[in-house]
């Protein structure tokens, strides 16, 4: 395990952590730190930037992802636009959770609604060299089905 820093901004003040909802969960549930009674609504094919309430400062060779969660997805077609978010390790800000409603009927947000999942994750950077060619590999160029259904 490893130390991630985190500062409860003041509307997020009152809400529980985010936590692993199970022994093995890989992410930890994020809650909107939406006013009480104001909630924010999404509408079919509508977006929203949804507060969390927290700010990170997640160690270096790491980064966190902002995921979806499946049930909000299959239940109300409720995802992440940006999945995986990417919050970088030199962030200060707020997390936030960009939220798209693919579904049907109109979605709301209410404080402390679980809307997405946070993953850390180490990161490799790459350090580019550049060539005039590639070694070559069995699937060469192919790609987008080159291998079939
Ligand atoms: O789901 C997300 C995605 C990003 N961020 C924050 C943290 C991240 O470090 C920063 C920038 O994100 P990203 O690099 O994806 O966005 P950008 O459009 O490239 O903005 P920037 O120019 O600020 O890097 O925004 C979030 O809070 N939630
Ligand atoms: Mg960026």
């Amino acid at each position: 395990m490893s130390a991630l820093r985190v500062v409860v901004l003041p509307h997020g003040r009152g809400l529980p952590l985010p936590a692993y909802e199970t022994e093995g969960a890989a992410g930890m549930d994020l809650r909107a730190a939406v006013e009480d009674g104001d909630p924010i609504v999404i509408v079919p094919g509508g977006r929203a930037l949804v507060p969390t309430g927290l700010a990170l400062q997640i160690p270096a060779g790491f980064e966190c992802q902002v995921r979806p969660r499946s049930g909000l997805a299959v239940k109300h077609g409720v995802t992440v636009l940006n999945a995986p978010g990417t919050v970088d390790a030199d962030y200060r800000g707020e997390v936030k959770v960009l939220l798209i409603n693919l579904g049907t009927e109109t979605f709301s947000v209410g404080r402390g609604d679980r809307i997405a999942q946070l993953v850390m994750a180490a990161v490799e950077k790459a350090a580019l060299v550049q060539a005039d060619r590639l070694d070559s590999s069995e699937r060469g160029e192919g790609g987008f089905g080159s291998t079939g259904r």
